[in-house]
């Protein structure tokens, strides 16, 4: 029988059913505009080698296709999306508008990038663009700038599509980012989402000018039921928003508020704890007893009904009907944990029940899942892991089965 090569439809439930679709980014010349003196501002801890960083991407892509995962490409999603007369005229018009480029750049911007194929547009709108790149502009901006200077910052953090959007359950939430360098991530996940023929005609929710929502805050710990973290990225607002609107279209019945330390080692809820298995949590014992959250339900007349504060495990296991979730920490040692722990030992990419992707260094959590009955992927990460982020942020799934 031929193979049957329908992709599966859109639909994200939980964290760990099995992963059918899921969407990645390559890295790719954005990583080359990374210096010492712009990456802190990028949200880069270090200069990753680039060539490296893609050999390790695609082992990456390669071990999940092993497993019968459809692998998507972000840019060639942006690339076809942009053949799209009416995206094109939206991308240009949202990267060329705002008060920085001014009127003379803008129109010798639109100009110059008229020429470009979907394919290098979208290359543009994700590596960036210098000025020693472009031609002579008769604009005061470009006078009084270096060489070096951008025009169109680059993305570097798009590597980590867990941010740029959320699945719950068959609709897109296009976040909104709190750090100015990934603000314009979201354009370009909102034009696929709005666009392109895969996805054209599905209910975005949320959106780029909304309250400060991210991705890796959010976790689907059951079907109808997401943690939220709330710290240095997703702000309270935020959760608000997105409680509301998957309350109103009946998507989820309890949404945990979850508040993090406000730190670069623990910036989304995803850096501290991730799902393994229907049960269980990877989770850092450094913050784990003292993690709490608030529920937050439906009530009547588009009210929200707000709970008390209680342990994290209590009010998890509560809103998923289960006696208990169960806690794998990363090392009891609190020196490696806190190494492994930055080294996004935590961050864990399900494909399944007991099935985990992991980087291969944090090697004490990694024995530590093992010994707890998990299986363990483990991919190598000393380049991609640079920016902080280790499988579940370089993975953004579009479909899961239900459990
Ligand atoms: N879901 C995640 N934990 N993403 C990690 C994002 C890392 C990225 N450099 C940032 O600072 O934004």
């Amino acid at each position: 029988m031929p193979e049957d090569t329908t992709p599966a439809a859109p639909g994200v439930a939980s964290e760990v059913g099995r992963l059918r679709t899921v969407m990645l980014h390559r890295p790719g010349n954005e990583l080359r505009r990374l210096t010492p003196r712009n990456n802190d501002v990028l949200l880069f801890d270090g200069l990753p080698w680039v060539d490296r960083a893609q050999d390790e991407h695609d082992a990456f892509a390669a071990a999940l296709r092993t497993h019968g995962v459809e692998v998507l490409y972000l840019t060639e999603l942006l690339a076809e999306t942009l053949a799209d007369p009416a995206a094109r005229a939206e991308a240009m018009d949202r990267t060329l508008t705002g008060i920085r480029l001014g009127d003379s750049l803008r129109a010798y911007l639109e100009g110059f990038l008229a020429d470009h194929d979907p394919a290098q547009l979208a290359e543009v709108l994700t590596a960036g663009l210098a000025v020693a790149e472009i031609g002579r502009t008769k604009s005061l901006v470009t006078a009084l700038s270096g060489p070096e200077d951008f025009v169109i910052e680059p993305l570097p953090n798009l590597l980590f599509t867990r941010d740029s959007s959320v699945w719950v359950q068959d609709r897109p939430v296009v976040t909104s980012l709190a750090m100015p360098a990934r603000r314009r991530e979201t354009q370009l996940t909102d034009l696929v989402y709005g666009f392109h023929p895969r996805f054209g005609g599905t209910e975005r929710l949320h959106g780029p000018d909304r309250e400060f929502l991210e991705g890796g805050d959010v976790l689907a710990l059951a079907d109808g039921v997401l943690a939220v973290g709330v710290g240095e990225r997703t702000r309270p607002a935020g959760v608000e928003r997105l409680a509301r609107s998957v309350f109103e279209r009946g998507l989820a019945r309890t949404v945990l508020a979850v508040p993090i330390d406000q730190d670069r080692a623990t910036m989304h809820l995803d850096t501290i704890c991730t799902m393994v298995d229907v049960d269980a949590v990877v989770m850092y014992p450094n913050v784990a007893h003292r993690l709490a959250a608030v529920a937050v339900r439906p009530g009547a007349d588009g009210e929200l009904l707000i709970s008390e504060t209680a342990p994290f495990v209590v009010a998890a296991a509560e809103a998923m009907g289960i006696d208990e979730l169960r806690v794998i920490d990363t090392g009891l040692d609190p020196i490696t944990a806190e190494r492994e722990q930055w080294d996004d030992g935590n961050n864990t990419l399900a494909i399944g029940p007991k099935l985990a992707v992991a980087y291969e260094r944090n090697v004490e959590t990694n024995s530590r899942l093992e010994a707890a009955g998990i299986e363990v992927i483990r991919i190598a990460g000393s380049e991609l892991g640079s920016g902080r982020g280790g499988p579940r942020c370089m993975s953004c799934p579009i479909s899961r089965d239900a459990l």
